[in-house]
């Protein structure tokens, strides 16, 4: 199997980043991608943002496997963490967010009124892996592109603040967080759903981590979509591949049959399915452990 690999360098700015603008904003919203809740989180989000109110945020949960959506919120309860699971694209998840966001920040607006200064906008900071769906969440946050200028921090330094609501705001460039890439297997789901760029894996080896996944946990899914009976199931995950890739009518193609079997995961030809399992709450520990 060959390595994923990535470049530290892009992580090392990503943090730099984030360190710099995090005492301009209130709350960080945190984009968690809901088929992978624990391989999108970097450990360095916590500790920049460990004195501000951090919620995740938990997209395409239209993608993910319901059950294990429920089971992750559970798990964040239980931690004492905020969190929401969304579709990016739908409308109704700006209020839902605004409401969440102010509710975290009850007690420092109170305190603010308490102190006699002006209501105001909460700021927010939005950071998440490539592709979780930071741009899209945030145009639908921010409807009416408002250079919210004044003395605001952070304009003076060549930043926008974009306008979501009277009671929210955004700082405009979304934080591209670099995973963590701690093993490969972590590395085969980020490539799996997404969050890598193509050049960088082989999609044999994404096929084959994808074939082993489907076949313990939605094996049904997978018999019917390749129309594959139970001797096939029996087959090692190279010659399922290969079986796979006659089925589909492509000879000896498992190149592009492994492509296939990736864009129908990441369609949901296969069903909704979460790759990182909810840790049991009676054992919860923290699942970047
Ligand atoms: N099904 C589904 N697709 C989504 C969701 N959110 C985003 N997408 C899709 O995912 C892809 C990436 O979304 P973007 O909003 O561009 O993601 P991003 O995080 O800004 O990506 P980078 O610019 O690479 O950092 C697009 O094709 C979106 O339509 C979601 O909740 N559900």
């Amino acid at each position: 199997m060959s390595t994923i690999q990535w470049f530290p360098g892009h992580m090392a700015k990503a943090i730099r980043q984030m360190e710099e603008n995090i005492h301009l904003v209130d709350i960080v919203f945190e984009l968690v991608d809901a088929r992978i809740p624990a391989a999108s989180r970097n450990p360095e989000v916590a500790r920049i943002s460990a004195h501000k109110p951090h919620l995740i945020i938990l997209t395409k949960k239209d993608l993910a496997d319901p059950q294990q959506t429920a089971a992750w919120l559970a798990y964040y309860r239980a931690q004492h963490q905020p969190a929401i699971a969304i579709d990016s694209r739908a409308n109704v998840t700006p209020k839902q967010i605004t409401k969440l966001a102010l509710n975290l920040l009850a007690d420092k607006l109170a305190a603010e009124k308490d102190k006699g200064l002006k209501p105001r906008a909460i700021r927010a900071m939005t950071v998440g892996v490539p592709n979780v769906g930071k741009s899209t969440l945030l145009n639908h946050l921010v409807r009416h592109k408002a250079a919210q200028v004044g003395d605001t921090p952070g304009v003076t330094k060549g930043q926008q603040w974009l306008r979501s609501s009277q009671h929210l705001e955004l700082l405009d460039t979304p934080g591209i967080l670099w995973p963590k890439f701690k093993d490969q297997e972590m590395a085969q789901k980020l490539a799996l759903t997404g969050a890598i760029k193509e050049k960088l894996y082989a999609k044999d080896d994404v096929a084959l981590f994808a074939l082993g996944f489907f076949r313990q946990y939605h094996v049904a899914a997978l018999q019917q979509r390749y129309r594959l009976n139970a001797a096939d199931l029996e087959l090692s995950d190279v010659d399922l591949l290969l079986k796979i890739t006659a089925n589909l009518g492509m000879r000896d193609d498992y190149e592009r049959a492994s492509e296939r079997l990736i864009l129908d995961a990441r369609h949901r030809k296969l069903g909704g399915f979460t790759l990182d399992r909810a840790p049991k709450e009676e054992t919860a520990d923290d699942p970047d452990a």
